[in-house]
């Protein structure tokens, strides 16, 4: 089942994620970027890519009705270092690559925009890492790349609270680049990447390279400890709780056990 489909318009190729209702990340959603930025890294057309989502959201994070075939901490610490696979692929990618986030992006959507290099938001979007509110912890290098954009003290009331940003306060701590109104969104996306696409890809590739520069040994450490804990939290009844309550429609009751 393909979930990402995409369009080349003249040297820009736009993704578009479609897996209703939410576009949440399901393991195969997640292997299938992979997959494609693979393709398109060899297609020397391609100069700068875009991603958004179809439907109401940009994604609504990993796919937590998929939480429930996972037996133990130990293969959910792989689910998440696969995601932070995947999505180091994108930060590292050759190619610049947008995000433009209408409706929401939170958990494993926003990590999944913030390994983009340029997030466009609309200004209604809610852009969040709401996963204490499952009992769990952010697994997809979200923990690591949240505090770079936003810095600690943001990062810390976001995960504590699962408070999201609207796009327009996101683009005030520096989450995202721009915000627009939602009916403009994708228009200004395309703009700004065919304005990108435009660049000598040599000169991009090189600029990304640098880029990647900030992130330092603590980044990949960080990326490391949280998958661990990612599996260790899992573990927990919390986690199980917070993992039923969203499927039942409920408030969790956590109990620290
Ligand atoms: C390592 C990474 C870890 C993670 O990413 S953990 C997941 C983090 N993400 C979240 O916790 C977000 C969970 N979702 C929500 O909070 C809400 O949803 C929204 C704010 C996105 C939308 O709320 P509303 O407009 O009231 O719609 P709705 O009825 O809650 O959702 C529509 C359908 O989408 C499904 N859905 C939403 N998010 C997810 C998800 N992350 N995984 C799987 N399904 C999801 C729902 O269940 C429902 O489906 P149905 O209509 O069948 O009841």
């Amino acid at each position: 089942m393909a979930y990402l489909s995409h369009i080349k318009e003249g040297n820009a190729a736009i993704i578009t994620i479609n897996r209703p209702p939410a576009n949440a990340l399901s393991f195969e959603l997640i292997q299938e970027i992979g997959n494609l930025l693979d393709q398109i890294e060899q297609d020397t057309e391609v100069r700068a890519i875009l991603i958004h989502g179809e439907g109401r959201f940009f994604s609504a994070g990993a796919d937590i009705k998929e939480f429930t075939e996972i037996d133990n901490g130990e293969e959910f610490s792989r689910l998440a270092e696969n995601g932070q696979d995947v999505f180091e692929k994108v930060e590292n990618f050759p190619k610049p690559i947008i995000a433009a986030i209408h409706g929401a992006a939170l958990g494993g959507g926003l990590e999944l925009a913030m390994s983009c290099h340029i997030r466009l938001v609309s200004e209604n979007a809610k852009l969040g890492l709401p996963e204490l509110q499952l009992g769990l912890i952010p697994g997809f290098a979200g923990t690591q790349r949240l505090p770079r954009l936003v810095g600690t003290a943001k990062a810390a009331e976001m995960l504590f609270t699962s408070d999201p940003l609207s796009g327009h306060d996101a683009v005030k701590w520096g989450l995202a680049n721009q915000a627009f109104p939602e009916e403009q969104l994708l228009e200004k996306a395309k703009e700004m990447v065919q304005k990108i696409a435009a660049k000598s890809p040599i000169a991009l590739k090189a600029a990304i390279e640098l880029l990647q520069f900030s992130k330092t040994p603590h980044f990949y450490e960080g990326v490391r400890q949280e998958a661990k804990k990612f599996g260790f939290v899992f573990d927990s009844e919390d986690g199980k709780e917070g993992i039923n309550a969203f499927l039942e429609k409920r408030k969790p009751n956590f109990t620290g056990k």
